[in-house]
């Protein structure tokens, strides 16, 4: 097969930006054809060192018109609020989006409760959440996929295939750990070096963010779920460690592994999973262990690549009537 469908992505100069640029340089269909950040003026190699030899394209800046000339899907690599300003425009001109941020995850009210306005309700209504596992078929004739964030993939993956089994109205229990390059390329207090080296502690208990869009994905009430983020001194990699109370007898094992077992994307795992096994790739690695009702589940991902974007390809791979796993990474960057 050839490269001959075209594709652009706002935001390479971010962690997932060149993440993807990374995917799409080796994909056989998609052929990267249009990059931007906010500035522009610069190549793809002298933004990213580890790209010289390799792509030496000219990143533009951003601009929705030339894109859409060139493009027929783009991806939007960029922060909550910007996504939804270029959202807008590209629908328009009927340009297919993956956006990766929150923008377009959750119901108006509840978006607005924990990030900011939204500019762009009209786009709200056609919008599929990008988490193949759940909304598959819908992915393949959407126009507009809010990829999910990389806390809720990590929790919503282990949930799945426990949630008839959970007593209703009981705490959902998320404690989640995460690398760094999940707050983004910019520098910041927390993220500075001195604070998170030799380090490690929680962040917005109980009241993060990604708490409403596990709720509200899982079809349960915002108060059922106690997610916990924690921030580790690593680079790349999440885990959650999940706790519910269950009901009737079930092998959780057996469970999850009948669940998923057309899943290319999701593994089982018979001892405790760890980071380093899907690190570089798009897999989730799960492990269950009952206690009586007390069922605990462990879910890893890399947060850049299932975590946002290897997911996002995934879906544009869906979009554009391609094979799911076209250039999709699955060997872990071990050891
Ligand atoms: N990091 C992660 O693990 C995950 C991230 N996400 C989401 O993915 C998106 C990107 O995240 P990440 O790569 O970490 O972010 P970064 O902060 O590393 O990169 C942000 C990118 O957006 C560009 N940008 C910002 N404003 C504009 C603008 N007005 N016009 C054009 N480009 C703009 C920046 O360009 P410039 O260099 O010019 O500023 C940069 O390329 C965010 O929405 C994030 O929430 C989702 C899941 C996981
Ligand atoms: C370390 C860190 O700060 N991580 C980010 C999660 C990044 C992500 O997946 O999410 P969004 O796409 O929703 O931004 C956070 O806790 O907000």
């Amino acid at each position: 097969m050839s490269k001959n469908i075209n594709v652009g992505i706002i935001g390479v100069s971010g962690y997932t930006g060149l993440e993807l640029v990374k995917m799409l340089i080796n994909h056989p269909t998609f052929k990267l054809n249009y990059v931007a950040n906010s500035t522009g003026d610069i190549t793809m190699d002298e933004l990213h060192p580890s790209l010289s030899g390799i792509c030496s394209l000219e990143v533009k800046k951003a601009d929705v018109d030339e894109c859409a000339a060139t493009c027929s899907l783009v991806f939007l690599a960029v922060p909550h609020k910007t996504a939804m300003a270029f959202v807008k425009p590209f629908m328009k001109l009927g340009i297919k989006v993956v956006d990766f941020s929150a923008d377009y995850r959750l119901t108006q009210d509840v978006y607005e409760e924990y990030y900011c306005a939204h500019t762009d309700a009209e786009n709200l209504e056609n919008v599929v959440y990008g988490l193949p596992e759940m909304f598959r078929e819908e992915i393949k004739n959407a126009s507009l996929v809010a990829n999910p964030g990389c806390f809720p993939t990590s929790a919503i993956l282990g949930l799945l295939p426990f949630m008839d089994r959970r007593v209703p109205n009981t705490p959902i229990i998320v404690d989640a750990k995460t690398g760094v390059s999940g707050a983004g390329k910019k520098l910041s207090d927390v993220t500075h070096f001195v604070n998170v080296n030799d380090n490690l502690f929680a962040y917005n208990p109980f009241h993060h963010r990604h708490a409403p869009e596990i709720a509200q994905k899982l079809g349960v009430s915002f108060d059922e779920v106690n997610f916990v983020p924690h921030l580790v001194p690593l680079t790349r990699g999440m885990i959650s460690s999940i706790y519910i109370q269950t009901q009737g007898s079930f092998d959780a094992e057996e469970l999850v592994r009948e669940y998923y077992k057309d899943e290319p994307y999701v593994r089982i795992s018979k001892n405790p999973v760890d980071m380093k096994n899907t690190a570089g790739t798009n897999f989730c690695d799960i492990y269950v262990k009952q206690k009586g009702n007390l069922l605990f589940v462990s879910s890893s991902i890399d947060n850049l690549l299932r975590g946002s974007s290897s997911q996002a390809l995934a879906n544009a791979n869906l979009m554009m009537g391609l094979d799911e796993n076209s250039g999709i990474p699955n060997i872990a960057y071990v050891p």
